[in-house]
């Protein structure tokens, strides 16, 4: 690959193996579009396109959505035992789990993730298949009794054909987070990567046949979000899209959607705070908010890229901030010691350099502020804080998802929830103190879907995961993602010689009364 693009970058070996075109994957074949078009595909090191992907339109979607009709309709996967199901994609995980270090290497080399952290979330991506393939097996549906006169019941069904929409920031992992629950509960599907790593997406196709997912199941759409996305969003046939993405972009797909009054789940922006009060753990309070905010890049969904620090301890714990965000290492995405690689694509690194000089007039800058000195140009960036951030600042407002952070100081526990609360988002939040009592009631006020109290971001695939205000719309995890993706049909059922005469023994309500017997 020649660098026309002059920038000096740390180049990583280019992976073996690439394919020679990315192309969709419809009713069990590889294919190009409908009209042939395809995109180019840049990976964020080298900057320039190292492959071409196939640029899916309305035709390609609506040959994919029969697919997965045909199979939804026709095929054995809604109709199987949760525990035949449960099987295949255990084996699924298996595959997955075998094939992690080809799909960190692929997703490192596609995204600019840290290839460490691109095989923890390989291994993250079987372990949701695992996850939901047992739950679907243990699922318990509820039943109501009335005594001798009424069993009544719910019955689960799948949906039909489930349209999920997955951004680039941790790509495959996120594609599993949708595609397990769809799939374990009897669904088909149509998935529809983002255009700026579709590479790793790829590989489930030969992952679900190698498994044994039955043909048409599985349906994969690449191309851009205005055109296949929006396809999707729009088609008649799909009457649930699981959407993760931005803010901005869940309101348009909002909109798409309502003509046809589909199910929506939507995990959006955030810009989490960090509270930190004095009288917390401060060695753990800080490694953890380093953690929390330049992990994944700062490409993160969750991130604590607002850390609110209680005056007593401002200077020290931004001191001691500053100098670990300096040993933070920037490097090369393939290399084991790099904690922060490469930003995803060009286009993202003009967006967190435009915010990292808007913050030089906000606030103070005390350390990073652009390329470090030893990787100047190209796509990476140091971790940047900004300290003494006003609320009203655009880098305390926005969501920048990149490596950078703003600080800003509080007095009292009330100036801490006002902060914490005084932007549009309200994804995650993480509370640093020893006093327990303080740590709930912020919890119980913060308006946040997820809080962690002295606690990193560990996630527990059982609980509700999701945002409130502009952060999301709806929660996803454990069953809340069984109910997602099923129908929840009310069976009632008269038993014995339940029938009564009706007109004769009308009730004040004027219908049978739905108390009765209880
Ligand atoms: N709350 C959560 O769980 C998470 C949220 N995110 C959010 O995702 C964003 C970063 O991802 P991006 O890929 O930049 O988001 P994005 O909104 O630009 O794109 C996400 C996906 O939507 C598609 N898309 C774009 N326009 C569309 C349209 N009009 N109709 C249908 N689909 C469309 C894209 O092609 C892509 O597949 C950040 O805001 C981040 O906070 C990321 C990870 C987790
Ligand atoms: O842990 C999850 O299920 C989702 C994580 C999504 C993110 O992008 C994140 O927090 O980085």
């Amino acid at each position: 690959m020649d660098d026309s693009s002059g920038a000096v970058t740390a180049r990583g070996p280019v992976p073996a193996d690439l394919p020679d075109r990315i192309r969709h994957y419809v009713g069990g074949e590889h294919v190009d579009s409908v009209d042939g078009a395809t995109f180019d595909v840049l990976d964020p090191v080298w900057r320039t396109p190292y492959v071409q992907a196939a640029a899916g339109k309305a035709a390609d979607v609506e040959r994919a959505v029969a697919s997965a009709r045909r199979a939804f309709e026709e095929g054995p996967w809604p109709r199987m035992l949760p525990r035949d199901r449960s099987r295949v994609l255990h084996r699924v995980a298996d595959l997955v789990e075998s094939r992690d270090a080809r799909l960190a290497e692929l997703e490192s080399f596609d995204s600019g993730l840290p290839i460490t952290q691109a095989l923890g979330q390989a291994r993250r991506a079987a372990e949701n298949f695992r996850f939901f393939a047992d739950l679907v097996v243990a699922q318990v549906d509820d039943a109501y009794k009335v005594p001798g006169r009424q069993l009544n019941y719910v019955n689960r069904r799948p949906i039909g054909v489930a349209g999920l929409i997955t951004p680039w920031n941790t790509p495959f992992m996120l594609e599993s987070w949708k595609l397990a629950p769809a799939l374990a509960t009897g669904n088909t599907v149509v998935l529809k990567p983002a255009e700026f790593t579709p590479l790793s997406a790829s590989l489930w196709a030969g992952i679900f046949e190698e498994a044994g997912v039955p043909t048409g199941v599985f349906n994969l759409v690449h191309g851009l979000g205005e055109e296949a996305g929006d396809a999707l969003v729009r088609h008649p046939g799909v009457p649930l899209v699981s959407f993760t993405g931005e803010s901005r972009t869940g309101q348009l797909i909002f909109a798409n959607a309502a003509p046809h009054l589909k199910g929506l789940s939507m995990e959006l922006g955030g810009k989490s705070p960090a509270v930190v009060f004095a009288d917390a753990d401060l060695d753990a309070a800080v490694d953890a908010t380093v953690f929390g905010v330049f992990s994944l890049n700062g490409e993160r969904c969750t991130a604590g890229s607002r850390i609110l620090v209680q005056r007593e301890v401002y200077d020290e714990f931004v001191g001691r901030f500053a100098e670990q965000a300096r040993r933070v290492v920037v490097g090369p995405p393939h290399d084991p010691a790099t904690e922060v690689g490469a930003l995803v694509h060009p286009e993202h690194v003009e967006k967190v350099l435009r915010y990292i000089e808007i913050g030089r007039t906000e606030g103070r800058l005390v350390a990073g502020g652009g390329p470090p000195d030893h990787l100047p140009g190209g796509s990476y960036v140091a971790p940047t804080v900004f300290v003494d951030v006003p609320p009203d600042a655009r880098i305390f407002q926005e969501e920048i998802f990149g490596p950078v952070v703003a600080i800003t100081p509080f007095d009292t526990d009330a100036d801490a929830l006002a902060l914490a609360n005084g932007v549009r988002y309200g994804l995650a939040a993480y509370v640093w103190t020893n006093d327990l009592r303080r740590a709930h009631t912020f919890a119980q006020s913060v308006e946040a879907g997820m809080v962690w109290l002295n606690s990193n971001n560990v996630r527990d695939l059982r609980t509700p995961f999701g945002g409130v205000k502009a952060s999301g719309l709806g929660h996803e995890g454990g069953y809340r993602s069984i109910d997602f993706y099923t129908h929840q049909q009310a069976v009632h059922v008269a038993l014995g010689d339940a029938h009564q005469p009706t007109f004769g023994r009308a009730t004040p309500h004027g219908t049978h009364d739905e108390r009765e017997g209880r």
